[in-house]
């Protein structure tokens, strides 16, 4: 039987060592701001929002929320934009994704300022990612799992990774940075032939595809590492990951769960890039 691996120990150290630096700044006359772009009110982004909210109220980083109209015109919304990417009182931006159709992300992307862009929308940040430049800022979740096998010291160099989902905010992302760690990496989508076959290769299997319990113990390797990702809800109306935890336990060595695994993480992931970057603006790094 594996072990669960929570996000609350990794969480809660991510959250030690920002307290020391947010009393730094703060002594030097420095309040780190993060601001939040939502447009609409859409149940994903609110209970992320809701998340946010506790870290950094808990951190004593100091938040402010845009709540816009879901109609917001392109215009409006590059507008609003660029008004926060000036306001030097601010020092990271999240913008929830995806956004309304009648925005264009191709363009609101290249909007963003990069230098303040906590959650890599911005194609300069993207680009490190894929170079392996950690000056810039990876998306919060893949960043949350980098920090749970890192905490829980699974060995990446030279071991097989699969990864399956190929988003922009977890599975490309999450691919580049264990490669960078000497993983070799497989990325597998809806496209994959053969998927449980390929994922049960792997030494770590990544999870996120936005399927309630797709991945059973037929997509896992014995003594396997299990990140899921997936925040899903239940027919009970529970959350759930895209893993079924239970069954993929009885081959895993090592399993994270939902609710309490990398979710729990990625909000306290979000405080430590809102300090870095506070950090470079103020330039006290
Ligand atoms: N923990 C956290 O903080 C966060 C959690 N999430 C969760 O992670 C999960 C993924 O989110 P996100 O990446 O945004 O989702 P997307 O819908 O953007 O991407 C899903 C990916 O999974 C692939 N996929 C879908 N169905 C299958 C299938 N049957 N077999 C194989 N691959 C499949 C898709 O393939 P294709 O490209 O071919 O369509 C796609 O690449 C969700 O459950 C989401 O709630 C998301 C963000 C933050
Ligand atoms: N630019 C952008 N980045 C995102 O990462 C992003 C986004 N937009 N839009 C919305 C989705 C949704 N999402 C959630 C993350 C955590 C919980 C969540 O429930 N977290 C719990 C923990 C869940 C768990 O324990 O696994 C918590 O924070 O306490 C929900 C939703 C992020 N998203």
């Amino acid at each position: 039987m594996g072990t669960l691996i929570k996000g609350k120990p990794v969480a809660d150290k991510i959250k030690e060592d920002i307290k020391a630096e947010v009393k730094e700044l703060r002594a030097k006359g420095t309040i780190p701001k993060l601001s939040i772009i939502r447009v609409g009110a859409d149940p994903g982004d609110i209970s992320y929002e809701r998340g946010a909210l506790k870290v950094m109220s808990e951190l004593d980083i100091d938040v402010q929320v845009n709540a816009l109209p879901e109609n917001i015109t392109q215009e409006e919304f590059v507008d609003f934009l660029k008004k926060v990417n000036s306001d030097s009182s601010v020092h990271g931006i999240l913008i929830f994704r995806p956004l309304p159709k009648q925005l264009d992300e191709n363009v609101i992307k290249y909007v963003i300022d990069a230098n303040k862009d906590v959650d890599c929308f911005s194609p300069l940040n993207v680009a490190k990612v894929f170079e392996g430049d950690e000056s810039g800022f990876p998306p919060c979740t893949p960043a949350a799992v980098m920090e749970m096998l890192k905490y829980y010291n699974v060995e990446l160099k030279g071991k097989r990774a699969v990864v399956i989902g190929r988003s922009m905010i977890v599975g490309k992302p999450v691919s580049m940075m264990l490669l960078k760690e000497h993983a070799t990496v497989t990325i597998c989508h809806s496209r994959t032939q053969n998927l449980p076959q390929v994922a049960s290769e792997a030494d770590v299997l990544v999870v996120g595809i936005g399927r309630a319990k797709m991945v059973n113990s037929e997509y896992v390797k014995d003594g396997a590492v299990v990140i899921d990702v997936g925040i899903n809800v239940d027919e009970d109306g529970k959350l759930c990951g895209d893993a079924d935890t239970e069954d993929c336990a009885r081959k895993a060595s090592l399993i994270t769960p939902v609710p309490g695994g990398v979710g729990s993480v990625t909000t306290s992931v979000l405080a430590k890039q809102v300090i870095k970057a506070c950090k470079l603006q103020t330039g006290s790094c």
